[in-house]
């Protein structure tokens, strides 16, 4: 997958519709870097509705945010592996054993089916969660020391990386280094409807802080002309 700043942009396609996924996928190719499938697409449409998409040339980033034992996840990326993923998501909450067990699998995985191993990485904290939503379920640090936490058990873990906000970007990065890939949703272009995100940044800050990818889906897909709008965020990191 290309570094190139527009090419970090992967648009979530959260849609149950296969023909309007693989043509955004097609319309979107030139001001993106890749697409991002996720449980409302995968529960819909499986390995078959992926293989479609796939089928446009776009990389994708399938998004299934596994939470198991670490037995069930391992088995889960060996079922997974034929579609050959560009990136793969798990949950950090997980614990250590299920991340390492996740690293190790993919390895295995990708060497049994002949593709290219996946970047594993683990959701730490949700972006649509902020201090008052994490003390509501039981944590007790602050939402950054958490996010931070659960990155370092990651990369000791053997994860490629996680997934965060914007705002804990510089934070990872200076505890984990600048290898540890960050993966970034809560990307708002300024002025678009926030929604359920809270914590949230323009696409420009986001690279500017050191994401690696960013992640944006309905400021793309909602849009009146998609293609407009992931040409106009692209133009403004610099295509
Ligand atoms: O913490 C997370 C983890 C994953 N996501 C996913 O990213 C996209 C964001 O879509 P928008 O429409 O740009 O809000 C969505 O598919 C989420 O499942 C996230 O937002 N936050």
């Amino acid at each position: 997958m290309s570094t190139d700043a527009h090419r970090r942009i992967l648009c979530a396609l959260d849609t149950t519709d296969t023909a309007q996924a693989c043509d955004l996928a097609r319309t979107l190719a030139p001001h993106v870097g890749g697409v991002k499938l996720g449980l409302e697409f995968f529960g819909a449409n499986g390995p078959a509705g992926f293989r479609q998409v796939a089928g446009t040339g776009m990389p994708i980033f399938l998004d299934l945010k596994l939470h198991d034992i670490p037995n069930t996840v391992a088995k889960a990326i060996h079922a997974l592996m034929p579609l050959a993923p560009s990136i793969l998501t798990i949950h950090t909450a997980g614990g250590p054993a299920m991340m390492a067990a996740a690293a190790k699998a993919a390895t295995e995985a990708a060497e049994a089916v002949g593709c290219p191993r996946p970047i594993i990485v683990g959701v730490t904290i949700l972006t649509s969660l902020d201090e008052s939503d994490l003390e509501a379920v039981g944590y007790q640090n602050k939402l950054a020391d958490q996010v931070v936490k659960l990155a370092r058990l990651a990369k000791d873990s053997g994860l490629d990386g996680v997934v965060c906000s914007p705002l804990e970007i510089e934070l990872i990065k200076e505890a984990c280094g600048r290898d540890f890939k960050l993966v970034v949703p809560g990307i708002r272009p300024a002025g678009s409807a926030t929604g359920d995100q809270k914590r949230v940044m323009t696409p420009r800050q986001a690279i500017d802080k050191g994401a690696d990818y960013l992640v944006i889906g309905r400021p793309i897909t909602q849009a009146e002309d998609p293609a407009v709008a992931a040409q106009t965020i692209a133009k403004e990191l610099g295509a």
